[in-house]
Formats: C-alpha cells, structure tokens, sequence
C-alpha cells in the first residue's frame, strides 16, 4: 500500500540476473508497499512493466536523464558501462539524489560507501547524516567474507588475512553460467559410451575428455574450459602480478570496515574461478591480533549477525554444510574450518561460502534501499 509520502524509486537493470534476484528479494520481504517503482529499460522503452509491479506505469528510457533526475532514488544493477555514461551526467546536472548501484565503478570514489549493513551500518548512517549520495555494493567475494567473518573483523582482531578463492561461474554472468553447463554436457556427451561400460577403461575415457577440451570445447564466455578444469585468474590484469579481484579484497575490505590507515588490515590472495554454479568459496589464513581460542572465536562469530553459522570443524559437518551446494539459494553465510594452524597460536584457517548472488550482490543494495526509505 502506497501513500503520498511514499518515495519513488528507479529502478535499472531489474531483468538481468543481479536485478532479477533483487526483484524477487524485495518481492519475498514486501519492499515494493514502501515506495513507487518506475521501472526502466535501456532497450525497451514503453514496454510493460513487469507483471510482480501491480499497478507500475510503463518502461522509461534508462537514458533518459529528465526523467531520471525527477527520482530520489534510482536503483541500478545494470552493469558498469551505464553507470559511467548516465552517473556522471546526472550528478553534472545537479542531481542530488541516492544513487544505489551493485557495479564496481563507483565503488572506491571518495564520497561513495560501499555497503554492507551488517557490518558497517554506522559508516552507512553517518554517510546519509553527512550528505553522502552514492551507495555501491561491495565485491561478491569481500561481501561474502566480510559476513561470515565479521566478529573477528569488526572487533579489529584480524592483524592481516590471505583469501584463496573458488569463485562460481556466476561472477562472470548469465552466459558464462549457461557455458559452464554446455561444457559439462559436452563433456559427458563425448564419453557416454564408454560411460555405460563398465568395462572401459577410465585412462581412455580421461585421455578423450582432455582431446574435447584441448580442441573444439565451446568456451567463448570464459576463454578457456571451465568444466573439469579451473581459471587461476579472474578479472583484469593489473600488470604487477595480482589481479583485479585480488586488489578488491585489501581496498573494500578496509573501506567497508572504515579503519584507519594504523588500523588497515592487510588482505591478498589469490582469485579462482572453479566450475561452482553461484556460490563463492574462500580458504582464508587469518593472524589474529590475539591468541584467542577457537571457542572464543567461534563464539565472536556466531553471534555477529543472524546470517553467519559456524560449522563444526569435522568432515562431516563440512561436507554436508560448507559447500555451495548447501549455501546456494539462502542468506546463510556458512564459516568452518576454524581451527589454529601450525604457524602458531593467533593464526587460524577457516572457510566461507556465500551466495553470491545474494549477500554477494542484490541482499546489501535491497537493504540500503530499505534504510534510505527508513524501512530498515
Ligand atoms: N554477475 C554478478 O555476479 C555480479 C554483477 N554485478 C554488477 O551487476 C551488473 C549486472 O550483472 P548481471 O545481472 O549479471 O547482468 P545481465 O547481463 O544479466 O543484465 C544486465 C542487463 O542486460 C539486459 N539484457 C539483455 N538481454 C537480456 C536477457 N535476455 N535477460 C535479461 N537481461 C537482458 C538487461 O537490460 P535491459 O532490460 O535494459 O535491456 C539487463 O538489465 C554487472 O555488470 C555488474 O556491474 C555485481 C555483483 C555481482
Ligand atoms: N568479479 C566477480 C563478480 C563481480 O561482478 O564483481 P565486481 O562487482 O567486483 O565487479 C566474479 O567474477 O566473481
């Protein structure tokens, strides 16, 4: 139910896979009673507007900078490239609105906030005191690690961290996905007959596997095959050894987090993609500022926020709990493997998995937009 007072939001990129996440989010926690959707489109102006939008007038342009600029809020998960062509002219103009956006390009700006409200609501509030407009969603894999493990971070007991990621197909896109199950197919279809005898032997059935993706393999999103094999690199090159996505870990981390240069955690590691279909995993190597135990820790962990669970460090908790199969679809961010390691007593391994998808991508802009309409 709308009332006058009820803020007008544009929404942009609301059909991609990110937006249709966020779509269905704001659907399951009935955002859509606190404000007035006008929904674009950067290729079908004057279409109708999605049938969940009972009432919403039809697609405006998403180029369209009058109409824009008349909205409070404008929401947006269509991709980098439209928020480089439409942010810059829309603020030029005197645009003063919030812009809340899940692309990276905005993210590490000085008067931007990288949201994450769970773990930095107080960067998040001071912000909108402060006059701050522009609110971005946070790097997947940071996210993700940021809620499984914000005890020990937000109580700036983390000294430095390693993260070996195993990132799912999902970061890369919609068609990256659909490539990822092609190439399964593809592969299984080049063996079934050998498949369905048992009596085949597995060194031919493994040597014609190989020949399929060392030669006519479909791999035209990812470059190279991703089913049965993995991509030791993702995102750009950043010409001193580390990639782009590995950059991400240091920089959003801090920001999200709002330390100090004395306080900076230090973050590296390195960026896997691995054939997962929409959950992230990483492999992290904390040094902790303290020798706290694992009860301790565990505890620290637990009770930050209602979305991370520990697991019990056995295989078959970790098995059957700490995997992507079990965290994909939900908002449980799964932390395991928490134990001491061998280098000593303050430093610890532990393993996270999360939708990314979820906390990765629609779940912080959906609850910025509730916090900047006071739902939240
Ligand atoms: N993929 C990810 O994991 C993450 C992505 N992001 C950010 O979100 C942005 C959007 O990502 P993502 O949702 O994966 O992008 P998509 O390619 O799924 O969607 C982007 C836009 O493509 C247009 N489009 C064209 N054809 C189709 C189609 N068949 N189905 C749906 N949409 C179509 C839509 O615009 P229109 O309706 O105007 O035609 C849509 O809004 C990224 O560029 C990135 O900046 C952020 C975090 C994670
Ligand atoms: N780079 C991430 C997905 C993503 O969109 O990240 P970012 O929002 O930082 O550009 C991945 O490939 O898994």
């Amino acid at each position: 139910m709308t009332t006058a007072a009820t803020p007008s939001v544009g929404l942009v990129g609301w059909r991609g896979m990110v937006g249709s996440v966020l779509m269905q989010r704001m659907q399951d926690e009935g955002d859509f009673a606190n404000i007035n959707p006008v929904f674009f489109s950067t290729s079908n102006a004057g279409g109708a507007a999605p049938s969940f939008a009972d009432g919403a007038g039809k697609l405006e342009s998403a180029f369209d900078l009058d109409t824009l600029a008349k909205l409070p809020i404008i929401v947006t998960a269509q991709g980098g490239d439209y928020t480089k062509q439409v942010h810059g002219e829309l603020r030029s103009r005197g645009w003063d609105g919030l812009w809340i956006d899940a692309a990276s390009t905005l993210r590490m700006n000085d008067d931007s906030i990288i949201v994450l409200d769970p773990i930095n609501r107080d960067v998040i509030d001071k912000g909108l005191v402060n006059g701050t407009k522009d609110f971005i969603g946070g790097n997947c894999t940071v996210s993700c690690m940021l809620m499984g493990l914000g005890g020990l971070f937000k109580n700036g007991l983390v000294e430095w961290g390693t993260s070996m990621t195993y990132q799912a197909a999902s970061g890369g896109g919609a068609r990256h996905m659909r490539e990822l199950l092609s190439q399964f197919g593809t592969l299984n279809a080049e063996v079934s007959t050998e498949l369905d005898d048992p009596a085949s032997a597995i060194l031919d059935i493994d040597r014609k596997v190989l020949a399929h993706q060392r030669t006519d393999i479909d791999a035209t999103q990812f470059g190279v095959p991703l089913a049965g094999s993995l991509i030791p690199w993702i995102d750009a090159d950043l010409g001193n050894g580390q990639s782009k996505e590995e950059w991400k870990a240091g920089v959003e981390t801090n920001k999200i987090l709002g330390t100090s240069e004395e306080n900076r955690v230090i973050m590296d590691g390195l960026c896997v993609r691995i054939g997962a279909m929409r959950s992230h995993s990483q492999a992290l190597t904390l040094k902790l500022r303290d020798d706290l135990s694992i009860a301790e820790i565990e505890k620290l962990l637990d009770e930050d926020n209602q979305w991370a669970k520990v697991v019990p460090n056995n295989k078959e908790s970790s098995m059957a709990e700490l995997t992507p199969v079990a965290a994909s679809g939900t908002l449980d961010i799964p932390v395991g493997r928490i134990r001491k390691m061998e280098m000593g007593p303050q430093y610890i391994s532990a393993f996270t998995v999360g939708d990314q998808l979820l906390w990765g991508a629609a779940e912080p802009l959906r609850r910025m937009l509730n916090i900047a309409t006071g739902n939240l």
